[in-house]
């Protein structure tokens, strides 16, 4: 069976630069992303897909470990950190939505 999505939000996603200790803001015009958590049953896998609301194009494309720590550094700004180093950000666009997609990737996470 393919990827299924489990849940998405309304999010700005960010990486951040530690060479300018600057967080950048992915796709055109800083724009809100639609984020989208994706398993795959055969693999029991997950990753976070974002795909910028304006021109569709993909802005995060990351694979959620069972190592990955899921870190909620404020209601509205989630991060977390890839298996090669890079730190993506999430800015959600509300609290209820920050909340319901961090609740579906610690589940996720305990589920791998
Ligand atoms: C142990 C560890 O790895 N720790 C990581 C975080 C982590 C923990 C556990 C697992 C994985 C990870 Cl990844 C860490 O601390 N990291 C990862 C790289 C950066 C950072 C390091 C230092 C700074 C200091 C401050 C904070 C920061 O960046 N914060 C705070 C909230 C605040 C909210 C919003 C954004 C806004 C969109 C723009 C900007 C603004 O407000 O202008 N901004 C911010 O300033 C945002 N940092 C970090 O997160």
């Amino acid at each position: 069976m393919a990827e299924q999505p489990v849940g998405s939000s309304q999010a700005c996603v960010l990486v951040y630069n530690a060479e300018s200790k600057k967080w950048a803001a992915q796709g055109p015009n800083n724009g809100t992303s639609k984020v989208t958590l994706y398993h795959n049953p055969d693999s029991n896998t997950y990753r976070v897909v974002g795909r910028n609301l304006q021109d569709k194009s993909v802005v995060v494309n990351s694979n959620i470990l069972r190592n990955t720590t899921y870190n909620r550094a404020t209601e509205t700004f989630h991060q977390w950190r890839d298996a090669r180093g890079v730190v993506y950000g999430l800015n959600f666009t509300s609290k209820d939505g920050a909340n319901s997609f961090a609740l579906q990737v610690e589940a996720a996470i305990k589920h791998l």
